[in-house]
């Protein structure tokens, strides 16, 4: 796992490395900037294109500076430097950089409050004005010069993160904030890049590496944590010898309605192929044709129209139910029966979640340690309407603990809350997947998970994490512009085994 720090976190582990390594903080800023012109050069090769790089005063500027420094030593001939004086305070690192920079032949201005903003055309601006030390909303002269770099056509190159955006809290969906096509940032994502409030001002995504005490930072224990494909491999578990379907469990999936079929279908198809020893679909009687033509493996527990089925409970390692199973009474008996009847982990979805939303009495029935997979609008309906999604994690945080339940935030970067207070980030996915059907391939990875008895907890990491992987392994190297959750199922059990390898 990679831990999240907050900003002031990521200035403690910045301290801590200064004084521990020991490295002079001029020297670590060397390092950063060093890291950036590395990955900057091999990316935007053409040495006579424009660049300007915009410097604020305090080290995120000093790290601008300093890279227009390495820039000239790499041969960049069209380079400028534009310092923004709009505070009378400045840092050491950065007045040393800037003295180092003046006796090289690289032009730069100082813009003063109340000066012209420079002309910009074409080309590549870098964007040192400010950094991880954001503490409040642009205004004033920084706010006109961000509008202004907005306005221009220019690739934006952002250092560490784009001026004006916080790494952590709120984002204020008003705020002036500088839109980067590209940001190349130190050591780790800040939390505030994994939350989709990001999506409009940063096009694509680089970390690079600055060397910050790693122990320290784990020493930290983050809540919030990024999973990595090592924490994945360490937790799958190899099939062994001598065992059979019993060892695997079995599932029982409660999901569609005649017209809503697939998402019991996908959500089963997908049960199966991620390893459970079997699988039982409750679904509407008009759908048993379909159901053996698309997956004969999948067993029936037949629904017939008001009647609650006979189903024997306890027979089942876990339950899933929700995808497409719609809201009237019938499925609201269902949905009772299941909490009153099963004290194991069960999966929550779709039409469950907001049969729960509506019905928040049934929340005392709920078994302990049960997983909850809503969208957004999803988790809005069970727990109201949120300004932020950093809003959206604090809620998510609280309730997973008041209720004891595992809550899969499902966005770009799928987070799992868990009763505990830990955040754990998804890494894997892509836009190719964005389709109806993939979150009832999502239920059913994660039923089969809880049937061949991982924690709910790791249930939910790895569920998400080879949900993406699979989509990640058809749709990159395939340049695919769609996935299809059909075909996700079926990349599954090649995602699994590939990382037990
Ligand atoms: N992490 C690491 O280990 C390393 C980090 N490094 C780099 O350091 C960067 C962080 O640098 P930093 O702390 O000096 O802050 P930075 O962002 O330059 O801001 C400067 C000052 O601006 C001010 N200010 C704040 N908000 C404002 C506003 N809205 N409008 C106007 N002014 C505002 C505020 O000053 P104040 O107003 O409080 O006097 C603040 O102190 C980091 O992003 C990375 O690039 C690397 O060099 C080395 C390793
Ligand atoms: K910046």
């Amino acid at each position: 796992m990679l831990p999240l720090l907050l900003a002031s976190q990521i200035r403690e582990a910045d301290a801590h490395t200064v004084a521990h390594e020991p490295i002079a903080s001029i020297d670590l800023m060397e390092r950063a900037s060093k890291a950036f012109v590395g990955w900057f050069v091999n990316h935007f090769p053409d040495k006579n294109k424009n660049i300007a790089i915009y410097c604020g005063t305090g080290n995120n500027g000093g790290d601008g500076v300093a890279i227009a420094r390495m820039l000239y030593d790499h041969g960049y001939e069209a380079l400028s430097v534009k310092i923004a004086r709009f505070s009378s305070r400045s840092t050491d690192e950065f007045d040393k950089n800037l003295a180092r920079l003046k006796r090289l032949d690289v032009p730069l201005t100082e813009m003063e409050n109340g000066d012209d903003l420079p002309e910009e055309s074409n080309g590549i601006v870098i964007d040192a004005l400010l950094g991880t030390g954001l503490n409040k909303p642009l205004e004033g002269e920084y706010e006109k010069l961000v509008k202004y770099l907005n306005s221009v056509k220019c690739t934006m190159v952002a250092v560490d993160i784009p001026t004006g955006f916080f790494a952590d809290g709120e984002i204020d969906p008003d705020a002036t904030i500088l839109k980067a096509d590209l940001v190349i940032t130190f050591q780790q994502p800040k939390i505030n890049f994994l939350l989709p409030e990001s999506g409009p001002y940063i096009g694509c995504l680089e970390v690079v590496h600055i060397g910050l005490d790693e122990k320290f930072i784990r020493s930290l224990n983050s809540p919030y944590q990024l999973v990595e494909e090592k924490d994945i491999r360490a937790k799958l578990k190899h099939r062994k010898r001598f065992t059979n379907k019993g060892t695997y469990g079995h599932a029982l999936i409660i999901a569609g309605q005649p017209e809503t079929m697939g998402a019991a279908l996908l959500s089963s198809s997908a049960c199966a192929y991620a390893g459970a020893g079997l699988t039982t679909a409750c679904i509407p009687e008009n759908g048993l044709i379909a159901l053996n033509n698309h997956q004969p493996e999948v067993m029936a527990i037949v629904r017939k129209e008001k009647e609650l089925p006979d189903v024997d409970w306890p027979k089942f390692s876990t339950i899933a139910i929700g995808p497409g199973l719609g809201k009237d009474a019938a499925s609201l008996k269902l949905f009772t029966r299941v909490l009153a009847s099963f004290d194991r982990p069960v999966v929550i979805d779709a039409d469950a979640i907001n049969m729960l939303a509506s019905n928040p009495d049934l929340w005392k029935h709920v078994p302990k340690g049960s997983i909850l997979t809503p969208h957004v609008k999803e988790f809005d309906r069970l727990f109201g309407e949120h300004k932020s999604w950093w809003q959206r994690l604090q809620t998510g945080k609280q309730q997973a603990k008041n209720y004891d339940v595992y809550i899969v935030l499902k966005n770009d970067y799928t987070i799992t809350i868990t009763p505990v207070e830990k955040f754990y980030f998804n890494s894997t996915s892509n836009a190719a997947m964005a389709s109806g059907g993939m979150g009832d391939v999502l239920t059913g990875i994660i039923a089969a998970l809880l049937a061949q008895k991982y924690s709910s907890e790791d249930a939910c990491i790895i569920g998400n994490y080879i949900h993406g992987k699979a989509g990640d392994e058809l749709a990159l190297p395939n340049r695919m512009y769609a996935v299809l959750p059909g075909r996700l199922i079926t990349q599954l059990p090649v995602t699994m085994v590939k990382l037990m390898a």
